[in-house]
């Protein structure tokens, strides 16, 4: 491998339709320069790089037998894009991977008609794909929809459904399981037990015979309702998999590095395929990369990194990060309670968990990609007089909401929620963004919901929640390191529903609502000096609400305005409820209530996205002076 990369043949494929006039023989070599442009842009952007680099001979055989865009390929979460991206139009802006203007770190369609379907939350491309291939028959076209599914997003409900459906529908739709026995950890569940003996069971079919029997299955001319028939006789004899019995024509194990594996079958699924086949694929993550290949994570999500030795750029924090606060503040008290217990939905490493299981093995969980069964599992636990922390990121919880109400929230158990990632998340871009959680859950009758302030305030909520058994109760706090503010020994027990005030003021009064204070208290600098006496309180609780603190900053202030990284309808909109329920408006207060702003917002850094929405320092200080009539505008805010 050269840095950059020297890459004669990629040089001439900037389209599928340049690869498919290469020869069979060309492509392991073309494998190798998409290897290594994918592996240099990285080292350069940062992003998931142990996923794309264990399709890259999937990409390009697909690219190769079908004829997209025609033909609708579909890629699961997304995170194993940038070989396609690289292949489709885009190799020249490989390198703006996740930056502001730049590619997005998934598939998207805005981005490309490559994109038919945009993903990034897992195990959707089954679903997709069904719905696409259902329209070609309605449409009478014979296009085909390939969707490809890694062996992780299989361990979601979502991907049965449409296993189920796709089975009974007889659609024909080519569903490609990319196996590397990986998720973001090591995979959990029975699935993935059951994959492995598929895999190691079943050897890599010969391929002479092979292609008979999928001919003589596939065949055009041979009535359906028989091959289906001797395809079931078959898995009686045979054993047939849970994909054949579930209606799926089921091709593999093969090697999905192997072009000889790959190109016949996928040759031979494109011409016959008349109903729904699996074609189970055995890939490496990380492949072709040692450093990934040797890392215990694969390099699934990466820094910028050198490419000779794989050392990741590490920036030195000022401060422990909120993940790590909440995962030691975590193994304390349940040091202290053995009926706490934490459950991860694929993500130990992501949400801090896995600190939790290496202390107490047996108290934690990894469900796999499974948040409606993590929420349900752990009000099961709960309702058993355990104190379940079900740690989710504040999107992925968003997956699980009707068992947050229907099975936590009515039956009022005492389900705690680290939600983790809750605001502007940066390179993640929309798909990930932390942005509806409080409104979502300060609907809810019954729920307590907090957000951190910082790292402090962190340790206490973890105290709180772990005291608190009277229902379920959520925290939330952002992606990345904390203020750096001094740390107590163990956290403290909060009041429920009591705010603080954190500075003392006359005119205006900032209420912020997490993470935002430390905005909130530099806005406040700027307008002491600009003679506008302030104060400064920390919310704490969006549920309940501190009635007594609000209606004290109501009544001896000019100006109230409430700041939160979060959409409109969360804690400000609670606040306003309740002013207007008081009759707290109707004397002149003048209120504005800073949001997250009503627009998917691209990815960038979250500081310049809290910026371009209004939530920082420059936006706090121009809402004021816009509300008391002087002063610039500065930053979007609405
Ligand atoms: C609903 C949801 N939960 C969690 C995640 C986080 N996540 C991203 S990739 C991934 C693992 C995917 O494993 P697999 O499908 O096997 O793909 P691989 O990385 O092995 O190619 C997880 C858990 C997600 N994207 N969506
Ligand atoms: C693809 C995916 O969904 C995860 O890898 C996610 O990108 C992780 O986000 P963090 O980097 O914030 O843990
Ligand atoms: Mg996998």
């Amino acid at each position: 491998m050269t840095h950059p990369p020297k890459t004669p043949l990629l040089d001439q494929v900037t389209y599928p339709a340049d690869l498919r006039k290469l020869e069979d023989r060309d492509l392991p070599q073309l494998a190798r320069e998409v290897r290594d442009e994918m592996i240099d842009a990285v080292s350069r952007t940062g992003g998931h790089l142990g996923a794309g680099l264990g399709v890259v001979e999937l990409t390009i055989a697909i690219h190769s037998v079908f004829d997209t865009p025609d033909d609708r390929l579909i890629f699961d979460v997304g995170h194993q894009c940038y070989p396609h991206k690289i292949l489709t139009g885009r190799r020249d802006r490989i390198r703006t991977l996740r930056q502001e203007n730049g590619l997005s770190g998934f598939t998207r369609r805005a981005e490309s008609e490559y994109d038919p379907f945009g993903a990034a939350h897992s195990s959707t491309s089954i679903s997709a794909g069904l719905g696409m291939a259902i329209a070609a028959d309605l449409d009478k076209n014979d296009r085909r929809v390939i969707a490809v599914i890694g062996d992780g997003a299989m361990s979601a409900g979502m991907a049965y459904e449409a296993l189920n459906n796709a089975g009974a529908l007889d659609a024909r739709l080519i569903v490609i399981l990319n196996d590397n026995d990986m998720s973001i950890a090591p995979p959990t569940g029975a699935m993935s037990a059951y994959l492995a003996r598929l895999a190691s069971g079943r050897t890599y079919m010969g391929f002479r015979d092979f292609g008979k029997k999928l001919t003589a299955y596939l065949g055009k001319n041979i009535d359906r309702a028989i091959t289906r028939a001797v395809e079931h006789a078959r898995g009686y004899v045979t054993g047939g998999t849970m994909f054949e019995e579930m209606g799926f024509y089921h091709i593999g194990p093969i090697d999905g590095h192997s072009f000889d594996h790959l190109l016949p079958v996928l040759r031979n699924v494109r011409d016959n395929a008349r109903g729904p086949v699996l074609i189970h694929v055995v890939t490496q993550k990380g492949k072709g990369y040692p450093p990934a290949e040797a890392a215990a994570d694969k390099y699934h999500g990466v820094n910028k990194f050198d490419v000779i030795t794989g050392a990741q750029a590490r920036v030195k924090p000022n401060a422990p990060s909120y993940t790590s606060v909440f995962a030691e503040a975590l193994v304390q008290e349940a040091a202290l309670d053995d009926k706490i217990v934490g459950i991860t939905a694929a993500m130990p490493n992501g949400t801090g968990l896995d600190k939790l299981a290496e202390a107490f093995p047996s108290r934690c969980f990894d469900v796999g990609i499974a948040e409606q069964h993590a929420v349900t599992f752990a009000a099961g636990l709960a309702a058993e007089g355990y104190k379940p922390f079900a740690a989710l990121y504040s999107t992925f919880l968003q997956r699980a909401y009707d068992q947050v109400v229907h099975d936590v929230a009515i039956q009022g158990l005492p389900v705690r929620f680290p939600i983790d990632r809750a605001g502007f998340v940066g390179a993640d871009g929309p798909t990930h963004a932390g942005s509806f959680d409080t409104a979502f859950l300060a609907t809810l009758p019954g729920f307590v919901v907090m957000a951190a302030a910082d790292e402090a305030e962190l340790k206490h909520m973890v105290r709180t929640a772990a005291a608190y058994d009277a229902g379920p109760i959520s925290f939330r706090y952002p992606r990345g390191e904390g203020v750096g503010v001094d740390m107590p020994a163990r956290g403290e027990i909060l009041q429920i529903g009591k705010g603080r005030i954190v500075k003392e003021g006359t005119k205006v009064a900032l209420l912020s609502f997490g993470t935002r204070l430390a905005d909130c208290l530099l806005a406040a600098e700027d307008l002491e000096a600009a003679g506008l006496s302030t104060t400064v309180a920390d919310a704490r609780f969006a549920k309940p609400l501190d009635h007594e603190l609000i209606r004290q900053l109501a009544r001896h202030h000019e100006m109230l305005i409430t700041v939160e990284e979060g959409s409109v309808g969360g804690f400000g909109s609670q606040v306003m409820q309740y002013l207007s329920s008081e009759g707290l408006l109707d004397n002149g207060l003048k209120i504005r209530s800073l949001v997250m702003p009503d627009i998917w917002m691209e990815q960038a850094k979250p500081e310049a996205m809290n910026a371009h929405a209004g939530l920082d320092r420059a936006g706090i200080v121009s809402t004021v002076f816009r509300a008391l009539g002087h002063g610039v505008a500065v930053g979007v805010a609405g």
